[in-house]
Formats: structure tokens, C-alpha cells, sequence
């Protein structure tokens, strides 16, 4: 082993020199690497030459990623998703449990023949069960016959599994984790052991738990993955495990950390700082129960505080890319405040962060946005200083002017007051800018609407009539639709799109509607959000009143007006 001369850890281990034999180009990247890059501890006092170690990243999410709640891949989805991650530069790609499902065990039919620049496709299953042998065993035979390079099998550390759940003797346990290894070692896969519980059951029965991780590397697998599966241990709980385990054994270790502790990321970081070489997660961190450790942030940690080596060059750049991929495969909201790669990681809100980030971002951001693919955004609210509004307004090259600046900023305190949100409604935002600004054209003047809501034989029906003056003419349509919104929104189409023909190409893609002062009963006020697009373009606009039919007006008015202005050039660069 060579040992870092900033910290003497270790943590610089011959098994990354030795990669120069692998034949995989983002191995042979990282040994190139190896003579180039400075090592995030310092100078290196082995061979003379200066190091940047790789961290394997094993992505589960295809398998443990499924077993969280509401997750179904489709296989095309299982094969897309498995496409981007090799992509990127996942070292591995764990697709599935060949014996769960006819899904599975199809993937890696496909995958079998498909062409792999960076990933090895893993194979998950579980030790054979008890008193047979391993190859009369349908859970192994599945695994071989996946014909995936390399099989994950994941095995007790716990006595209390293997007592109480497994309800085996010890010993036969030991035999189960030794011939399932050795099994599928002899059908030339490379192994790696998944050891189920391992903190728990290092905490239990530390004697125990170093025989079962004994069997397997005596049985020949080519990695420990110690699992923190119940996701319940501290980060220097992990460190000791892993330290303990590779000083006892001296084989290559990673890390699989579950989150129900809302640790997995400081615990899989305190394995790497104490000598793990793979980490395993999921993209977005779904997973069993609370999920598993987030390989977005665990990727973005290693690679930018801490130069590891991972994924391909320019990979990191492309993580909120990777991270929206798999939230739209998985049909799951994005998740705003999700770190690195959420919406609002880089969206300032406070007057005094604002003011500072204009003058200098890093002074609120750990990192650039740009190096993981996101973006700085500025929100406007009751909280905003005119820093808030000269950022949002540079688009329309208003920052200078400090009295318009100043009148748009208390015009947004008095409609945050009455309940508005200008955030998660920008669209409605640059209409107000424009307002103030005397820049803004009205598109049409309303004279009323009405909307009406019948119920015959059973089936709601609903239609609004809408009378308004557009280019000088008087319009008097109805329109008819599921809802309110929907009727209100056909109307108002027939009635503008002649005179405003891009209209056609706009559609409304969600409405949501929220209770603002709940004490008051049916008399409170609701906020409506309405989000549009067109081919290039996805925006918001917000309405608020007493009466829903009203607040849904108001924001789909804002839809409209904003596309009309739009078109015309009139709202910067969007
Ligand atoms: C920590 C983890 O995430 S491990 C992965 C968990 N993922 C999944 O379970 C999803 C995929 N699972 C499946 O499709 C099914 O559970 C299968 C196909 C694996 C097994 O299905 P079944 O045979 O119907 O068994 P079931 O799921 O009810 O119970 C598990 C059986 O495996 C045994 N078992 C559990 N873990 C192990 C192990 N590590 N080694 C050997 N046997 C085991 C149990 O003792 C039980 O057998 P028993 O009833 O004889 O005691
Ligand atoms: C293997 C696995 O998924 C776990 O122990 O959590």
C-alpha cells in the first residue's frame, strides 16, 4: 500500500495503480490521471508521481431504486436509463434480480447484447438457499444465466437474520455465502458481496459479522460492499467498519448507504475518507423505505471538494441533466430543494443575498452552478431588496433606472401582501414589470364572463361565454370544457387566436390551487397557478381572489397576455 504524505491514510491504494490493466477507458483515464492530476491530500510517496484516485460509483438504481415506493421502470425504461448512466461514466450498472421478474431477467437478455463504452452490468441476487447446492440453487442459476459480467450477491452479517429471519445455523450460513461466491466466481464473474446489515451486525456480533466477510473473501469476491441497510449508523460508525474490515482483510471495500437517518451521504463519505473504493447508490436517492444514498450529490461531492476521479470527463456537468432524465423516466416530481441539481439550489431569494451574489456569486454558492449543469436563479418576493428587482429586470435592460426599480419592488409587496407569489409565477412577474414600466399593450379589454356548471343526468357540463373587445371588434364566444378552467380557457381562444394566431401553439400544462388564509373558511382567499408552454417555452403565472373561477381568470389572463408579448418580442430573453 502507498500512503498519502498529507494524511498517511492510505487511502491511495495499489488497487488503483493496478487499473492499468483494466481494459476499460474510464479506468485507463484514471491512470492516466494518475501521472497528472494532483491527489486532493497532497504529494504522493510511492512511485514518485502525483495521483487522482477513482471512486467507483455502482448504480442501483434499476433494482434498489425500484423498491422504493411508487417506482416502476418499465424495461424500456430500465434500458434508456442504463444508456445514460454508461454514458456518464457509471462504472457499474446494477439492472436487476434476474429471478424476481420476466422484466429483469429480459434486461439482461438485451443488455447481453448491447455495446458498453464505460459501465459493467451487475446481476443482483441472494446467497443459495439453505441445505441445497449453489447450482441446484434457481436464485444462482439465474445470475449466471443473466450472462451479466459481473453478480451481486448480497448475504447476511446479522445473527439475529440469520436466526431469526434466514432461521439457519451460523455455520450454514458461512457455507451459504461461501459456495454462492465460489459458484459463480467458477462461472467467471467477477463478485461483488453485498454484506446485508453489516453495521448492525458488526454492533452484534463483531466476531460473527468478521467471519461472514472472511467467507467471502476467502471464497474469492472481488469487493465487500459493507451495507448500512436499515440506513439507522453514524459516519463514524461506517469509518470504523470499514477501517476495521480492511484492516483485518486487506480486500477492497464499498459502501451502500440507506438514508433513513438522512446520513447516507456524510456516511458514504466517511467510508471513502476511511478507505472505500466504490460507492453504491441511486440517482435522486430513491429507494427502499427513505431511499438510498443520492449518487448526484455523492458524485458532485467527490468530484469537486474532494478531486476524485469519477464519471467521464464533463461528466459532473451534466448531473442535473442526469438527475431531471431519471425523474421524468420514474414519472416523479422534481424535487426543488434537492442539492446540486435542484431547482432551487441556486435561487436567491433574500434582499442581502441578492445584493451580494450581484456583486459576487461565490459569496452565496459552495459551488458554480454551471459545474453541475444547473442554473443561478433570482426570485422576487416580500423578502426582495432592489437588488432582487434589478437582476430581474436586466433582461429588460431596466436595471439602471432606481425609481422604476423602487416602484416595482412595493408594487410586489402589496400583491405578496394580498396573497400573491411572484417565485413560482414569473411570467406574471414580467407582465408587472411591464405594467410599471409603461411598456406593457392590454390585448384585449373583457367585458364580463360567465361561467356555467350544470349537472345532466349525472354528467357535469360546463361552458363560459366571455365578451371582450379585440382589435376594435366586439367578441362574443362560448366555449366548452371538463372544468371551469378548461371552458374558460377554449373560450378565450376562440375569441383571441385570430388576432393572435401563436395562441394556437400554447397549451396549459398544470393548474394548482392553494387555500392562502385557511382561517377564514369558504371566505378565504386561493392562489391559482396555471403553468404554460409552447414549442420553446415553459411559464408561470399566478392569480389570487376570494372566488376560484376569479383567481383562475386572472392567472390564465397572465398566460395569455404573457404568450402575446412574447411573440411580440417584448419579454427579453426568456
Ligand atoms: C437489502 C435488500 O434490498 S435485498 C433485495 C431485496 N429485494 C427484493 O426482495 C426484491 C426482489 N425479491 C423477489 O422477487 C422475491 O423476494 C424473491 C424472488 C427473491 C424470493 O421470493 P420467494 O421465494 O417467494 O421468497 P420471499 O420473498 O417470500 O422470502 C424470502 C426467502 O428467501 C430467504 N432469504 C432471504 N434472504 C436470503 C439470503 N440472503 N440468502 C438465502 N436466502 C435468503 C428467506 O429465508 C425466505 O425463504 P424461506 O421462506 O424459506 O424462509
Ligand atoms: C443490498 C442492499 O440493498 C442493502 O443491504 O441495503
Amino acid at each position: 500500500m502507498n500512503f498519502c504524505t498529507s494524511c498517511n491514510a492510505g487511502h491511495l491504494k495499489l488497487h488503483n495503480l493496478n487499473s492499468t490493466t483494466d481494459t476499460q477507458s474510464s479506468r485507463r483515464k484514471s491512470v492516466w490521471l494518475l501521472q497528472r492530476s494532483p491527489c486532493r491530500r497532497g504529494k504522493f510517496d510511492g512511485p514518485g508521481i502525483i495521483i487522482m484516485s477513482r471512486i467507483q460509483l455502482y448504480d442501483t438504481t434499476l433494482r434498489d431504486g425500484s423498491q422504493g415506493e411508487g417506482v416502476n421502470f418499465s424495461l424500456q425504461d430500465k434500458l434508456m436509463i442504463a444508456t445514460k448512466l454508461d454514458n456518464l461514466g457509471f462504472d457499474y450498472i446494477e439492472g436487476g434480480y434476474p429471478l424476481s421478474n420476466p422484466k429483469d431477467e429480459e434486461f439482461f437478455k438485451r443488455a447481453a447484447d448491447m455495446d458498453w463504452k464505460h459501465a459493467k452490468v451487475c446481476a443482483f441476487g441472494m446467497t443459495r438457499r439453505k441445505e441445497i447446492d449453489a447450482s441446484d440453487d434457481i436464485g444462482m442459476q439465474a445470475l449466471v444465466n443473466s450472462k451479466a459480467p459481473v453478480v451481486t450477491i448480497v448475504g447476511k452479517t446479522w445473527d439475529l437474520h440469520v436466526n431469526e429471519v434466514l432461521r439457519v445455523s451460523l455455520e450454514e450460513n458461512l457455507a451459504m455465502i461461501r459456495d454462492s461466491i465460489a459458484y459463480v466466481k467458477s462461472e467467471g464473474r467477477e463478485v461483488i458481496y453485498d454484506a446485508e446489515h453489516c453495521f448492525d451486525g458488526w454492533h452484534a456480533n463483531p466476531d460473527y459479522a468478521m467471519q461472514t466477510w472472511k467467507a467471502a473473501a476467502e471464497a474469492g469476491a472481488d469487493m465487500i460492499c459493507m451495507c448500512d441497510t436499515n440506513g439507522g449508523t453514524l459516519p463514524e460508525q461506517i469509518a470504523a467498519g470499514v477501517s476495521a474490515l480492511q484492516k483485518e482483510l486487506g480486500v477492497a471495500v464499498g459502501i451502500h448507504c440507506h438514508n433513513d437517518s438522512e446520513l447516507a451521504v456524510a456516511n458514504s463519505l466517511a467510508g471513502v475518507n476511511a478507505g472505500a473504493v466504490q460507492v453504491q447508490g441511486t440517482i435522486n436517492g430513491i429507494g427502499e423505505r427513505c431511499g438510498n444514498v443520492d449518487l448526484i450529490s455523492m458524485a458532485a461531492n467527490l468530484a469537486l471538494k474532494m478531486h476524485y476521479d469519477v464519471l467521464v470527463d464533463g461528466g459532473i456537468k451534466r448531473l442535473t441533466e442526469l438527475s431531471r432524465y431519471v425523474y421524468e423516466m420514474a414519472n416523479m416530481n422534481f424535487r426543488n430543494g434537492q442539492p446540486f441539481v435542484g431547482n432551487s439550489a441556486f435561487a436567491h431569494k433574500g434582499g442581502m443575498h441578492v445584493h451580494a451574489v450581484n456583486r459576487i456569486a461565490h459569496s452565496y454558492e459552495h459551488i458554480t452552478p454551471e459545474s453541475v449543469g444547473n442554473a443561478r436563479r433570482v426570485l422576487v418576493s416580500e423578502l426582495s431588496g432592489r437588488s432582487n428587482i434589478m437582476a430581474k429586470t436586466t433582461k429588460f435592460r431596466l436595471e439602471e433606472d432606481g425609481v422604476l426599480q423602487t416602484k416595482i419592488l412595493t408594487a410586489v409587496q402589496d400583491l405578496e401582501n394580498d396573497g400573491y407569489q411572484f417565485e413560482a409565477a414569473e411570467a406574471s412577474f414580467d407582465l408587472l414589470v411591464m405594467k410599471q414600466a409603461g411598456t406593457y399593450q392590454q390585448a384585449f379589454e373583457l367585458d364580463h364572463y360567465r361561467v356555467n356548471v350544470e349537472n345532466q343526468s349525472r354528467e357535469p357540463v360546463t361552458d363560459a361565454v366571455i365578451k371582450l373587445t379585440v382589435d376594435n371588434e366586439v367578441q362574443l364566444v362560448v366555449g366548452e370544457g371538463d372544468g371551469p378552467v378548461n371552458a374558460l380557457d377554449s373560450a378565450l381562444r376562440k375569441a383571441l387566436t385570430s388576432s393572435y394566431p401563436g395562441l394556437s401553439e400554447m397549451t396549459l400544462v398544470d393548474y394548482k390551487v392553494r387555500v392562502i388564509n385557511s382561517t377564514e373558511g369558504t371566505a378565504a382567499r386561493v392562489r391559482v397557478v396555471i403553468e404554460s408552454k409552447d414549442k420553446t417555452d415553459v411559464w408561470s403565472t399566478v392569480g389570487v381572489s376570494e372566488n376560484i373561477i376569479e383567481a383562475s381568470w386572472i392567472a390564465l389572463v397572465d398566460a395569455f397576455e404573457y404568450k402575446i408579448h412574447k411573440d411580440r418580442g417584448a419579454v427579453g430573453d426568456v
